[in-house]
């Protein structure tokens, strides 16, 4: 059977000491579906992350966990390396990949930048690098943790519009964490609502304004 190219994930139990921070978590992605994780803070949602990115190994699946082999991953900071340039930071790792690190810094917008260094770019410029550096790789899954928490919010906006682009071309499964409930609503397909480690809501976004009023109740924000 081919490998399955979303995420499964069955009572997935994460403990910190006695006390469980996931709690049992049953979540399905399907290949190209774009899911955004919402949850207060402390919920469980970075370790939820962390744990489908095979980067927590106390993870405990006593059903399944399955991811598919190529995952890319995104952060708040863009974790560039400051002594490589732009295009290296893309191609870090992969060989004879020059010519579509160039191709996925141009679908960024940063065509011409290439041999510029991290530290000669913006905040939201070195996002884009961090998500150039994820789609050259071809993910099958695309896992974000609050990517664009630090930019300001008419760079956010502008990281929205590009994210569903290269996600509408690309079509990986995407997990993007959030705290920002009008971004879920701007990207995601699906989203849930994370609280004590247990998914607690669910919302398909056919009518954001009022998939946007349960999704603040469910969060406990009275409008
Ligand atoms: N290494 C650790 N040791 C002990 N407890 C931890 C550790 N890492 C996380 N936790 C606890 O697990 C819980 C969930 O943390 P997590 O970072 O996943 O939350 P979060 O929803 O991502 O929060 P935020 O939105 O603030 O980033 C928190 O109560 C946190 O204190």
């Amino acid at each position: 059977m081919a490998p399955y190219a979303g995420i499964v994930t069955r009572n997935l139990v994460r403990r910190y000491d006695d006390r469980a921070v996931l709690d049992g978590v049953d979540l399905e992605i399907a290949a190209g579906e774009f899911v955004a994780l919402l949850g207060r803070s402390g919920s469980g949602k970075s370790t939820l992350l962390r744990a489908l990115a095979g980067l927590d190994p106390e993870v405990d699946g006593s059903g399944e966990l399955v991811v598919p082999e190529n995952v890319s991953v995104v952060f708040q900071d863009s974790r560039l390396l400051p002594w490589a340039t732009v295009l290296d930071n893309v191609v870090l790792g992969l060989r004879g990949a020059e010519e579509k690190g160039r191709q996925s810094l141009a679908e960024v917008g940063l065509a011409g930048r290439e041999k510029a260094w991290p530290n000669e770019l913006s905040g939201g410029e070195q996002q884009r690098v961090a998500l150039a550096r994820s789609l050259v790789r071809e993910p099958e899954l695309l896992l974000a943790d609050e990517p664009f928490g630090a930019l300001d919010a008419l760079t956010r906006l502008k990281m929205h519009a590009l994210l569903r682009t290269l996600c509408e071309v690309h079509r990986p499964a995407v997990l993007l964490v959030t705290h920002d409930v009008d971004e879920a609503v701007a990207l995601a397909d699906r989203i849930l609502v994370l609280e004590d480690g247990r998914l607690i809501a669910e919302e398909v976004v056919d009518e954001p304004a009022a998939v946007r009023a349960r999704l603040l109740d469910a969060l406990g924000v009275s409008v």
